[in-house]
């Protein structure tokens, strides 16, 4: 399906983003994890999301919508008794890396996963090798992709040190650990989102970090209660990028999280001077806390210059950064990007997609091993965007139609129902008339 975006009025008003899309993933698969019943609301409706209920059911759990939007009451299979099952995880990378970890650990089962055809790309090798040390027995393709099969088998904890910064990994060690003999023990370099860490927390589960060393016990029963699932910081982003880009633009972005490790991006953008007001969490090394923060943020338009991302920055804004390229091709001087080789693994190789697609439209920039550079040239001429059937690269070449000079056309743009159904209806409240 292709879209056309052409330049637009300032955009006006207030939303709140679809349901945060890692959180809702966790309170599916948490949720699952539980003997009593979990309620959830704010839970994100999109594909990705909804292979993970799908997969929650395939392994026993019941799960009931209720009427209003983004209410479900998930009653759980138990932490130890999922039912076999094929987990079909569609295009989601954090439902094919999360959930192994809750499988590898049973004994007895056994769970096939497969995807579409990007999934079959990215690689499940940085979960296997972790879950192979604490015992686990996994089939993987060509030693490192899907389809892959997880059979269960009694586990033990280790001590592991993060390859790379991935939310996805830590959590998949985490999980094996409820289920596993001893300690287990995640050393992560650079701090990434951490969902799963407050999730844990909140059911009981004895979980400590200190400095850069995230601790576990084996544990007997999850107990969760409610969840809330904010909107999420990585969807309200295009909005808040449009409203920074297209002069005489204001919005309000309601009920958004607010978690320091989800933030990256309004930090990056105020660096480079935009101006977004929102009470934002502060970082609060060597603590876990048990709920996540909610915020409004004010958005107004503004002038840019350039910024370099350093690579500590990229796990705290990792699905943001093709947004950084758009506001840097708008900011005066350079703007860099390094240490975000993750990009290549995401749906598409977004340092090859982000470069080739902005390029497209005028921008000046170029690809580096593990980033890119963007040097400002006064914004976009416009042209065709390609999405590659990655839902990050729709929305932007969206966005970047708003503030171009001539619009976009997006080719592919359905992709965007991956994490965000309601992008097109959303964007367009904000540019009716107030
Ligand atoms: O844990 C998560 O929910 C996610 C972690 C990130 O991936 P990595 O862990 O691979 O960096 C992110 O890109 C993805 O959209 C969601
Ligand atoms: C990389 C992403 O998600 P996942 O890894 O879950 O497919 C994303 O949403 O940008």
């Amino acid at each position: 399906m292709n879209r056309r975006f052409d330049p637009s009025g300032p955009l006006r008003g207030s939303l709140r983003a679809p349901g945060d899309k890692s959180m809702s993933h966790r309170a599916a698969l948490f949720g699952a994890m539980c003997d009593e019943p979990v309620r959830v609301t704010g839970y994100l409706e999109a594909a990705d999301t909804y292979s993970t209920l799908n997969a929650v059911r395939a392994c026993g759990a019941l799960v009931e919508e209720g009427a209003d939007r983004g209410t479900l009451t998930i009653r759980g299979a138990g932490l130890r008794a999922a039912a076999e099952a094929h987990i079909d995880v569609g295009n989601a990378g954090t439902l094919m890396r999360l959930a192994p970890g809750w499988l590898a650990g049973q004994p007895g089962g056994e769970w096939s996963f497969d995807g579409d055809a990007s999934i079959r790309r990215r690689p499940v090798d940085r979960v296997a090798i972790p879950l192979r040390q604490m015992g686990a027995w996994i089939e993987t393709t060509d030693d490192r992709f899907a389809p892959f099969t997880v059979h269960g088998m009694p586990l033990r904890g280790i001590e592991y040190e993060l390859p790379v910064a991935s939310a996805q990994i830590k959590s998949c060690v985490l999980m094996a650990g409820l289920l596993a003999s001893g300690t287990t023990t995640v050393i992560e370099s650079e701090p990434s989102r951490d969902h799963t860490e407050r999730l844990l927390a909140r059911a009981g589960v004895r979980i400590t970090r200190d400095g850069d060393r995230i601790e576990l016990t084996q544990h007997d029963e999850l107990e969760l209660g409610d969840i809330h699932v904010p909107g999420d910081p990585s969807s309200a982003a295009f909005h808040i990028a449009a409203a920074i880009l297209v002069k005489g633009s204001r919005i309000v972005i309601t009920d958004m999280s607010a978690n320091w490790t989800r933030t990256g991006f309004v930090r990056i953008a105020e660096r480079m001077g935009a101006v977004v007001i929102g009470d934002l969490e502060k970082p609060n090394p060597g603590t876990i806390a048990r709920d996540e923060p909610v915020c409004e943020v004010d958005v107004a338009s503004g002038p840019l210059k350039g910024t370099t991302v350093e690579p500590h920055e990229v796990p705290l804004a990792i699905d943001e950064l093709p947004l950084v390229a758009l506001l840097g091709c708008f900011a005066e001087g350079e703007t860099v990007v390094t240490g975000a080789q993750e990009l290549r693994v995401k749906e598409s190789d977004r340092i090859a997609t982000v470069v080739d697609g902005l390029r497209g439209l005028g921008a000046h920039i170029e690809a580096t091993e593990d980033g890119f550079v963007v040097t400002g040239n006064g914004g976009l001429r416009g042209g065709t965007l390609e999405a590659h059937g990655d839902h990050r690269l729709a929305m932007l070449g969206a966005v970047a139609g708003l503030a171009s000079r001539d619009g976009v056309e997006v080719v592919g743009m359905d992709a965007a129902a991956v994490s965000y159904p309601g992008f097109e209806s959303d964007l367009a409240s904000l540019l009716k008339p107030t």
